[in-house]
C-alpha cells in the first residue's frame, strides 16, 4: 500500500440554503483499500462523491488529489487529475455498441487540441493519441469483463452488463481514485456477484469509494466503513467494528 492516501478531504462541509447535506465529513482514500460509506436516505452520501468529483463545490474543508490540493476545483479538472466516478442515473447512450460507449468515454478524456497548420505534425500527433486511446478502452473492456459483448448495442444488454460498461467507461479515462455510486442497484444475485468480483479485480490498482445500499455486498468488500447520518459521520473503522457499535445500528443497521 502506498505511504499516503491518493485522496484525502477534510472537514468537507456542503449546505443547501440552511441544511448542512455534508459536515465537517473527512475521508482517506488509500489505494488497494476499498472504503464503503453507508446511511440512510436522505444521509449525504451522494452530496459527498459529488463534493469529492468536483460535481459540486464545497461550502467548506479542503480536498486533496495525488498530493495536490483540488479544493474547488470543477469536475473535469479533477477527472483529468486522476478520479473516475461512476453514476447512479446512467451516462451509457443506449443506440451505441459495448464498444462505441467505451471508445467515447476514452476519446471524452483527450484535451481538445487548437487548430494546427503544421499538418504533418498533427498526423504524427494523431496517429499516437489514437493508439493511446485505444489501448485505453481495450483495457477498460478487459478489465470489466465485456470483451464477448463488444458489438451488442447497449440498449440491449442486462442491467448487470449496464452497470459493468458505466464501470468499464470510467475505466476508459484510467483513473488511479474510483468513486462508485451504488453499483449494484437493481439488481438480482448473480449480476451482483459479477459485480463484486469486478470490485475485487479493480481494488488493487485503485483507491475506491463506494456507496451502497446492499450490505452483504459491503461487508464483503469493504475495507474500511463509513456511516453517516444528517450529513454527519457518527462511526467508521474496520466494518466488524462498525456493525458491532450500538449507535449504527440504531441509526441505520437495525432498520435493515
Ligand atoms: N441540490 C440540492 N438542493 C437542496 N438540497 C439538496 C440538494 N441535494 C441534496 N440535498 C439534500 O441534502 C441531503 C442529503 O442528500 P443526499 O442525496 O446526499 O443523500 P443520500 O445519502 O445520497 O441519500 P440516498 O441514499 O437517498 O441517495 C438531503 O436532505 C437532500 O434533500
Amino acid at each position: 500500500m502506498a505511504d499516503a492516501p491518493l485522496l484525502s478531504a477534510r472537514g468537507i462541509t456542503r449546505r443547501f440554503g440552511g441544511l448542512a447535506a455534508v459536515n465537517g465529513v473527512s475521508v482517506d482514500l488509500w489505494q488497494g483499500r476499498i472504503q464503503a460509506v453507508i446511511g440512510p436516505n436522505g444521509a449525504g452520501k451522494s452530496t459527498l462523491t459529488n463534493l469529492l468529483s468536483g460535481d459540486l463545490a464545497p461550502s467548506g474543508g479542503t480536498l486533496h488529489l495525488g498530493g495536490r490540493e483540488v479544493t474547488g476545483w470543477n469536475a473535469e479538472r479533477i477527472a483529468r487529475q486522476g478520479l473516475g466516478r461512476s453514476y447512479q442515473k446512467t451516462n451509457i447512450f443506449l443506440p451505441f455498441t459495448v464498444r462505441e460507449n467505451v471508445r467515447l468515454a476514452a476519446q471524452a478524456r483527450e484535451p481538445q487540441q487548437p487548430w494546427n497548420p503544421l499538418r504533418w505534425w498533427r498526423d504524427t500527433r494523431d496517429a499516437h493519441k489514437n493508439r493511446a486511446t485505444r489501448a485505453r478502452w481495450e483495457r477498460a473492456i478487459e478489465l470489466s469483463g465485456l470483451q464477448n459483448r463488444l458489438d451488442a448495442v447497449a440498449g440491449a444488454i442486462s442491467h448487470g452488463e449496464q452497470r459493468q460498461l458505466e464501470i468499464a467507461m470510467t475505466l476508459a479515462t484510467e483513473p488511479r481514485v474510483l468513486l462508485l455510486d451504488e453499483p449494484l442497484a437493481g439488481m438480482g444475485a448473480a449480476e451482483a456477484e459479477r459485480i463484486v468480483a469486478l470490485l475485487q479485480r479493480l481494488k488493487a490498482a485503485h483507491a475506491m469509494m463506494l456507496v451502497e445500499h446492499d450490505m452483504d455486498a459491503v461487508f464483503v468488500l469493504a475495507d474500511h466503513l463509513t456511516v453517516m447520518v444528517n450529513g454527519e459521520v457518527i462511526a467508521g473503522g474496520a466494518p466488524a467494528a462498525v456493525r458491532a457499535n450500538a449507535q449504527v445500528q440504531a441509526a441505520y443497521l437495525g432498520e435493515e
